[in-house]
């Protein structure tokens, strides 16, 4: 049973906070909070939905899944670990760290690192942009998107499909090139809605991550943040353009964290237990040069 909401927030790893204070504030509007144990970015009334901790690599580091309540963890955490998966619950200190009431953790079969939360135990002061974007579109639907790297890909996919009911939206497989194997990229949503809030890849990330996505309410503040990327230093990864899919229009940078980030506005939501999967031909409609990103 789908019991997963929405993507809560994110966790990264790095050597050097400033550089992601500075990123998070400069280019893509959050508000820069300091937490207990870290830095946080915050989009919207919660305290933040990128949390960026010390490490030893700066790279991507967890994905923090919304469950409703302690007791949709309970048969959540039941469930994986009657499919085989080990989960692990979170202390006080872990708690703490991601402001939730309770939380546990486990790794899935490609190696990446998952949190499953209830409960948010920050404040609710209301978002201001230190450079004027309007707002994030989060509330139930999360803070944006996920896109892991996902091999070995049946085991992945099988994990959040058939054990955490997370529906497919969409599947996508994508030829780099005329004579290359296919890599699949598969769209799974969460109980919120958001078209997807998970996608798997099948294609290996050394930081841990393909991309994040994080969606604005105006399409305006798209085209601010595009302006933005030369003053700012940061390196585009695709133009602009609209996705098949999920409609959205948006482009990619790169982070500190080494994986990208894809800022968008106008995705479509699905109707959980009603959308039909559906198969993608072409990554966009319009744009998203991807090659700019290998200059
Ligand atoms: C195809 C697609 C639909 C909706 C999305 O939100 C979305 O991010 C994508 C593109 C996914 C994918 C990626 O992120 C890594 C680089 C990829 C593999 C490409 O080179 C094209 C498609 C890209
Ligand atoms: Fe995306």
């Amino acid at each position: 049973m789908l019991k997963i909401e929405a993507l809560a927030y994110i966790v990264a790893e790095t050597r050097d906070r400033e550089k992601w204070r500075v990123f998070g504030e400069r280019m893509l509007g959050m508000q820069a909070v300091a937490t207990d144990d870290g830095l946080g970015l915050k989009m919207d009334a919660r305290d933040f939905r990128i949390l960026v901790v010390d490490g030893d690599a700066d790279r991507y580091f967890a994905s923090g899944w919304q469950l409703p309540d302690g007791s949709a963890l309970d048969v959540t955490i039941a469930e994986l670990r009657g499919a085989g998966i080990e989960v692990t619950p979170g202390d006080a200190a872990l708690a703490a760290s991601r402001k939730v009431e309770r939380i546990a953790f486990f790794t899935d079969p490609a190696g990446n690192r998952h949190e499953l939360v209830c409960g948010d135990t920050g404040g609710s002061t209301p978002f201001v942009s230190p450079i004027g974007v309007h707002g994030f579109k989060t509330g139930a639907q999360g803070m944006g998107h996920t896109v892991l790297p996902a091999i070995p890909f049946e085991p992945t996919l099988k994990l959040f499909h058939d054990t955490l009911g997370m529906g497919l939206s969409d599947v996508f497989n994508f030829k780099p090139a005329p004579d290359a194997p296919n890599i699949r990229i598969y769209f799974l949503h969460a109980a919120s809605g958001r078209h997807h809030s998970l996608a798997l890849a099948e294609m290996p990330n050394p930081a841990g991550c393909v991309h994040v996505m994080v969606e604005v309410d105006r399409l305006t503040d798209v085209g601010r943040a595009y302006d933005r990327l030369k003053a700012e230093g940061v390196k585009l990864m695709a133009t602009l353009g609209e996705h098949e899919n999920d409609r959205m229009t948006s482009f990619y940078m790169m982070t500190p964290g080494n994986f990208a980030l894809e800022y968008g506005y106008g995705g479509i939501s699905v109707e959980p237990g009603v959308w039909e999967t559906t198969q993608t031909s072409q990554v966009s409609i319009w744009g998203h040069d991807f090659s700019v990103g290998f200059q």
